[in-house]
């Protein structure tokens, strides 16, 4: 079993934690309590992944997943997807395959409950502040993502974005993919702006259509071939989002070439 995953054998310490029923001596002294302690280490990712899958119910929010056959490939892959909101942990739960663990920026660790969740449950924290210190986080998760047949989430935008279109890609991970030879699985959610206000963080219900996309192959690919592999998968991830969305279609005149924002933002329709 993965590194990564591993960290939810500290899993029952959590239960203590939110219980606070029971000092770490008790935990590990209670007969009783172990095999519920092992079954909570062991079902951790299930647990969180069912708790916060019934947010949705609470929150009036509804998904509608497509393509969810395109994560049954082989091996690890790096998952990318746009990142609108916290309200995407929800969408997150809703397709997160088995063996997946997050990239998230390191100050997301000391969120206190939720920190120790995250630690536990395999995030991979970085410091966005920091391109070498991220790097060197990225390049040994290539490693071990591929010896410990794990797939890796991350959010390419690298920061949460609610404007209806998508930022400019940072490249890590198309690197990442690139040095691990794994192929890239986009996963695009429809922009929330119809429902949600990020300035108030006011909402009413809403339906988020997902779809996940065919994965995109890197075998072969060379540090040389990062920026076309990033700006081919923007376009995709873009006109799919748009589709989604049900906004105009940007057929981008410029997505066989450098198709960032920078020049998208020139098109009409934004
Ligand atoms: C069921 C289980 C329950 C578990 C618990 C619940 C879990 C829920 C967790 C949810 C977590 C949610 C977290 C959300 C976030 O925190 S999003 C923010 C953090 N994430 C990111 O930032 C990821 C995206 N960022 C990147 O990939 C960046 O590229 C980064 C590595 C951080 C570097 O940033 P920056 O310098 O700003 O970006 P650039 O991409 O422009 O890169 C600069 C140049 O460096 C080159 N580069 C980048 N990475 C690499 C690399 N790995 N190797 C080699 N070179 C690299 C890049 O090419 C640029 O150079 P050039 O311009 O191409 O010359
Ligand atoms: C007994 C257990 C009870 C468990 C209850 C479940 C709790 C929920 C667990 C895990 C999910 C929580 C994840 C919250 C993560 C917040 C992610 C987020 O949106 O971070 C912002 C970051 O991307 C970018 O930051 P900026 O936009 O640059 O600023």
């Amino acid at each position: 079993m993965s590194r990564y995953i591993l960290r939810a054998e500290l899993a029952p310490l959590l239960v203590a934690h939110f219980l606070l029923l029971l000092s770490p001596t008790q935990l590990f002294t209670s007969a009783p309590a172990l095999p519920a302690l092992l079954l909570t280490a062991f079902f951790f990712h299930r647990i969180i992944r069912a708790i916060v899958r019934t947010f949705k119910y609470f929150f009036g929010v509804r998904f509608e997943v497509k393509g969810l056959e395109n994560f049954k490939v082989e091996g690890p892959a790096i998952i990318v997807s746009n990142h609108q909101s916290v309200l995407d942990m929800m969408g997150l739960m809703e397709v997160l395959p088995d063996n997946c663990v997050q990239v998230g920026k390191k100050e997301l660790m000391y969120m206190g409950s939720v920190g120790l969740i995250m630690y536990l449950g395999g995030v991979i924290f970085i410091n966005r502040k920091s391109t070498s210190s991220a790097k060197m986080v990225m390049s040994d998760v290539a490693k071990t993502m591929v010896a410990e047949n794990v797939k890796v989430w991350v959010y390419p935008e690298g920061t949460r974005n609610c404007t209806g279109d998508l930022l400019p890609f940072k490249k890590g991970a198309f690197h990442l993919a690139v040095q691990a030879q794994v192929p890239v699985i986009p996963v695009v959610y429809s922009s929330f702006t119809a429902f949600y206000n990020p300035k108030t963080k006011l909402f009413t219900s809403g339906k988020v259509k997902v779809e996940v996309l065919p994965p995109i192959e890197t075998k072969g690919l060379t540090s040389d071939d990062v920026t076309d592999l990033t700006d081919r998968c923007f376009s995709t991830m873009r006109e799919t989002l748009f589709r989604l969305s049900g906004r105009p279609s940007v057929t981008c005149a410029l997505a066989g070439q450098k198709a960032q924002p920078a020049l998208c933002s020139l098109l009409p329709g934004r």
